[in-house]
């Protein structure tokens, strides 16, 4: 049952996200009314709060495979819901008090239903995915005193789904477009899109989404490794920007399966991580690149992995493509995403009044507002689930 009747009363809202980039918790302070079609929110503060590194540390060896004892893992589960219920209290300074809270916490592990070839190679066993989020909401709800949702992606893979991506149909709601078909393209550490056809008709069935590969996961293991640890991530994609894409080897990359996969589809670094940059860097010897040439060509691969999957999975290509994500903020990817679009305009989210470093936080202020009116968060066609259902649970806090 909807309780729309609430809807009607502005509702402040924090949410709290760390991507796979695991560079800090994106944190967003939202004033949020209606429900759907007039869903409204306005961004009252966002910020990023950088993991202390000795955490973040931690986060991604847990991430790669590093093994850990129970307690080990009871540890950083409670030290990430520590930095993030900080968050929570940082972000509402000089603010009136928040009423909820969406978590969707730290990504350590996430397998993909075991539906086709190449996922049932990692899921001898089970045929539903698994996907493991970090900094348990029962603490933050402890700690803040605000009643908080978090686990947001099992309900959808309890059913079947991919329990990823979520963000499409908060999407859907506040960047769909009367007449254009737009495609909202987030590059974190992985990209995610979502096309949404113009709002008519069943234009909600109509939507798409899936992960596209990498977005800046190897591009920020490559700059680590050929900075000799120097620096995280190539700013602008300056240092890409002074090397040349190897053509030939980022088609030799298009051909690996995950790029040739129908959606829907997900992933994550266990994919596009450590094991996958060390092939590359073995392939890219065969050609000779230079430092700068390997960051250029890894970019096209990102871009170009994108933007094939749009002409392969797509029914049409959009009219606009709006990047959101810490890649929206590297120009030279950008260059090269508009390049190989041609004449269809790539601008960011911030271009039509959605803010493009924080859309994944509010996307979870949303999607714990919707789940706190009884509103379903995911979107079949995204994550694959036979049906929307509502997602995360709730933990009360005793304030
Ligand atoms: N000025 C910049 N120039 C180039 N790249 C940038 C810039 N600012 C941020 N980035 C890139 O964006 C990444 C962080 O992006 P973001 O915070 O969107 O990822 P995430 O949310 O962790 O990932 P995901 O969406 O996959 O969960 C950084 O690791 C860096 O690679
Ligand atoms: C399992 C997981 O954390 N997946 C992330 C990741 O980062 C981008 C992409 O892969 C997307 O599928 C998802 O995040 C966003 C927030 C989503 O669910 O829409």
């Amino acid at each position: 049952m909807h309780r729309i009747e609430e809807a009607a009363v502005p509702t402040r809202v924090i949410g709290l996200i760390s991507g796979t980039s695991v560079d800090g918790i994106d944190a967003a302070l939202v004033e949020i009314s209606g429900t759907e079609l007039d869903l409204k929110v306005e961004l009252l503060a966002g910020a990023t709060y950088p993991y202390p590194a000795e955490l973040r540390e931690k986060i991604l060896a847990v991430g790669a495979g590093v093994a850990i004892s129970m307690a080990e893992l009871a540890e950083i589960d409670d030290a990430i819901a520590i930095v993030f219920a900080q968050a929570a209290q940082n972000i509402q300074i000089g603010h009136q008090p928040a009423t909820l809270i969406g978590s969707h916490g730290q990504t350590v592990y996430h397998r993909p239903p075991a539906d086709r070839e190449i996922e049932k190679k990692t899921t001898p066993d089970s045929p539903l995915g698994y996907s493991l989020q970090l900094g348990r909401g029962a603490l933050i709800a402890h700690l803040t005193g605000i009643t908080t949702v978090s686990n947001f992606r099992v309900a959808d893979i309890a059913i079947g789904g991919h329990g990823a991506p979520l963000v499409p149909r908060v999407d859907a709601y506040l960047l769909s477009h009367p007449q254009e078909g737009r495609c909202i393209q987030n590059i974190g550490g992985i990209g995610n899109v979502a096309y949404i056809p113009p709002r008519h008709g069943d234009w909600l069935s109509k939507i798409r989404a899936w992960d596209t590969g990498p977005g800046n996961s190897l591009l920020d293991l490559a700059v680590e490794h050929l900075s000799a640890g120097t620096k995280t991530y190539d700013e602008d994609g300056n240092w890409a920007a002074s090397g040349t894409p190897c053509h030939p080897l980022v088609e030799q990359w298009l051909n690996q399966e995950y790029f040739h996969l129908p959606p829907p589809k997900s992933t994550g670094r266990e994919l596009f991580g450590v094991t996958y940059l060390h092939q590359c860097l073995k392939d890219a010897q065969a050609y000779q690149l230079n430092a700068a040439d390997i960051l250029a060509t890894l970019t096209e691969l990102t871009a170009a992995s994108i933007v094939h999957s749009y002409r392969t999975f797509l029914p049409q290509m959009p009219q606009q493509v709006l990047l959101c994500g810490g890649g929206s903020r590297n120009l030279y990817l950008k260059k090269r995403l508009q390049l190989l679009l041609t004449s269809i305009p790539v601008w960011t989210t911030d271009e039509v009044g959605l803010s493009a470093d924080f859309k994944e936080a509010i996307a979870f202020a949303v999607l714990a507002y919707w789940r706190h009116l009884g509103i379903p968060g995911n979107l079949p066609t995204a994550t694959g689930a036979p049906q929307a259902v509502l997602l995360g649970e709730i933990h009360q806090s005793q304030s």
